[in-house]
């Protein structure tokens, strides 16, 4: 059973990680909330089309798992993998495909999945690579977006919550890989990343 543990303002059950984190910007129940809405106007948006989840891995995990079980019409899903941030906190600008979809796309309506769009360079990549594969429409859900997003022309038409420009982790999110398990969306402790 993990501890409780008071951050800022904020008590969490906040498990062993407790002491690595700075604060939470947003708590399970906040996210669950947000989602629900979100799948609820999915579902009006989308009724007697098809629709497609795309899951960019390895993030998206948990917004698409959780997004997922809260939409009530018929859907599929696929994956990819692409990375483009290494084990830094800086993108590299750089995209790389490490797994590609199993499903072709054309005529299909996409829907991506993603966890966060920080800079906006992994999404303005992938819509425009999907974008090529002939689908009949695609779209953006993100359970995050920072600000600097706004600098890339991209539509994100399902956003969960606009965040300060802050390197976060939780529900998906890693720093060196670590924290994706947390239900929870915090800042991390100084002492992690050597600040
Ligand atoms: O808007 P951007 O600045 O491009 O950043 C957003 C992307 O960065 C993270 O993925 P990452 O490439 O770190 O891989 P991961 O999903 O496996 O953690 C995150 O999951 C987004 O996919
Ligand atoms: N963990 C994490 N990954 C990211 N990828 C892009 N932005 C972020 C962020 O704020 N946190
Ligand atoms: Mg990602």
């Amino acid at each position: 059973m993990g501890q409780f543990q008071r951050i800022g303002r904020r008590t969490v059950e906040a498990a062993d990680m407790g002491g690595d984190l700075e604060k939470i910007l947003l708590t399970a129940e906040q996210i669950d909330a947000r989602l629900a809405q979100l799948a609820a106007q999915i579902d009006e948006e989308y009724r007697g089309r098809d629709l497609l989840l795309v899951g960019v891995l390895r993030g998206a995990v948990m917004t698409m798992a959780d997004l997922s079980r809260k939409i009530r019409i018929p859907l599929e899903m696929d994956w990819m993998a692409v990375s483009s941030y290494g084990s830094g906190t800086k993108s590299s600008g750089v995209v790389r495909i490490l797994k590609d979809l199993d499903t072709d796309i054309q005529g299909r309506n996409v829907l991506i999945v993603e966890d966060i769009i920080d800079s906006g360079l992994t999404l303005s990549w992938l819509r425009s690579n999907l974008l090529s594969r002939g689908p009949e429409s695609v779209r953006i859900a993100t359970t995050l977006r920072k600000p600097e997003a706004a600098k890339v022309a991209i539509d994100v038409d399902y956003v969960g919550f606009d965040i300060p420009n802050e390197f976060v982790v939780g529900y998906g999110l890693d720093y060196a890989e670590r924290y994706r398990h947390l239900p929870f969306v915090g800042t991390l402790a100084p002492h992690v990343y050597g600040g």
